[in-house]
């Protein structure tokens, strides 16, 4: 049989999901696994479609410290326990820069060029990277292909595109891409189905991971993020600290005498939840702790999405729907419920008991802006490109399917 490996390494879990490929050309899901709490609970889950476990593993965390260690041992299981053969592997890779405005089949000279933008998204390129270059040397015979982050944004107008910097930097590409791409673009075209009324309306969708954003969507279309040159930008996230006074850099150079990697390392990785609770990056354990810092990690969390959702809203200028979804967006209804507070200025009213059972729809009837939980895939989007791209030599454009 025919499969399709999807590997999506984020930056504290690394997913994969296996499709296979019918006769008509359609696409099934097998399994779906992750390797998740990275640098904090590792633990390696893979179930079958019918939900069957297929593997539920604990792991030290000096076994799987980081994100190299976790593609290693699902790398591992992959192949030498399920002995996966696949007619192509897609990739998420983060950073598609200003060339990449859709899905690539990839060769040394595309790595070659995406490595360029390393340094824009050194929590996600290199660990991108790292699998695709394993299997161009071990298995050149089999198809690549990268679906960016970056792809679905693409539709920004120049407002939201630009910086106010001399134009030079934009021509450089010193832009506002924005990131999740291929969630939102999960997320747009799920709403087509689950909520037809709204999808073609004004939409904020709150992508909230260890990574986090939100996207402004309008007919299905991004037009505003959060995110901006890098993945930096926008809401606090596990390790990240979102926007932030870039005079707090100047001071970190100046006065702390701090080098551009040092600088780099605080902004990626001490930051954040994990800085501001000085506890730990994953929600679950901030959620478990009464400690003040982690109460005031998640209280900040919530405010900034407040604050950012009204951003959005403006640029929308209005809203019909709010979206939750990743991670913390999909799994803590006391996390939504207290976004939910922030919203109600908006309008926005959720029902506690369809919150609290994780609901498509979260919002009470009379709740004037609609709320849904839409679970993401991101890994379906990937093998929907990689199929498309294989099928036809053509990539299949984020943005093409417009909702009318
Ligand atoms: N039940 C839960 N309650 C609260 N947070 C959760 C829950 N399950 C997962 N999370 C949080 O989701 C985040 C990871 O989200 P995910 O979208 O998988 O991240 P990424 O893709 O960025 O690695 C972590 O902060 C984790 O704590
Ligand atoms: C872009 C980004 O932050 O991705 P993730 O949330 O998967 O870490
Ligand atoms: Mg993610």
């Amino acid at each position: 049989m025919d499969t399709i490996l999807v590997v999506n390494a984020g930056s504290s879990s690394v997913k994969f999901q296996i499709f296979a490929v019918d006769g008509d050309a359609r696409l099934q899901r097998q399994i779906k696994g992750q390797m998740d709490g990275i640098g904090s609970r590792p633990r390696l889950r893979a179930s079958a479609a019918n939900g069957d476990p297929l593997a539920d593993r604990a792991y030290p965390i000096e076994r799987v410290p980081d994100v190299t260690a976790a593609l290693e041992v699902a790398g591992i299981w992959l192949k030498d326990e399920l002995r996966i053969n696949p007619i192509a592997v897609g990739h998420r890779v983060v950073h598609g820069g200003p060339e990449y405005e859709r899905p690539v089949r990839i060769d040394h000279g595309i790595v070659a060029r995406l490595e360029k933008f390393v340094p824009l998204a050194p929590l996600h390129q290199p660990y991108n990277l790292a699998p695709i270059r394993s299997l161009l040397e071990n298995r050149a015979d089999i198809p690549q292909v990268a679906c960016f982050d970056t792809a679905f944004h693409r539709t920004h107008g120049a407002l939201a595109d630009h910086y106010a910097v001399p134009f030079q930097l934009y021509a450089e590409g010193v832009r506002r891409y924005g990131f999740h791409g291929l969630s939102y673009e999960y997320v747009a075209k799920t709403l087509r189905q689950v909520a037809p009324e709204v999808a073609n309306g004004r939409v904020i969708v709150a992508h909230l991971g260890n990574g986090a954003s939100m996207c402004a969507i309008r007919e299905g279309r991004s037009v505003e993020s959060t995110m901006g040159f890098t993945a930096l930008d926008g809401l606090p996230m596990g390790t990240r600290p979102g926007q932030i006074d870039p005079g707090v850099v100047l001071y970190l150079i100046a006065r702390k005498g701090m080098s551009a990697a040092d600088v780099q390392t605080f902004l990626y990785r001490d930051c954040g939840l994990k800085g501001l609770s000085g506890i730990s990056n994953d929600m679950r354990e901030l959620l478990e702790s009464d400690d003040p810092h982690a109460i005031l990690a998640i209280e900040y969390f919530v405010h900034r999405i407040g604050l950012h959702a009204g951003m959005l809203a403006a640029a929308l200028q209005g809203i019909d729907a709010f979206v939750f979804t990743a991670g913390i967006g999909e799994n803590s209804a006391h996390i939504r419920a207290r976004i939910g507070e922030k919203l109600s200025w908006l309008g926005v009213e959720l029902d506690a008991a369809e919150n609290a059972r994780h609901a498509g729809s979260i919002s009470r009837p009379g709740s004037r802006i609609p709320v849904y939980v839409v679970p993401t895939d991101e890994e379906l989007m990937i093998a929907q490109h990689t199929l498309a791209l294989l099928m036809n030599g053509q990539p299949s454009s984020p943005n093409r399917e417009r909702a009318s």
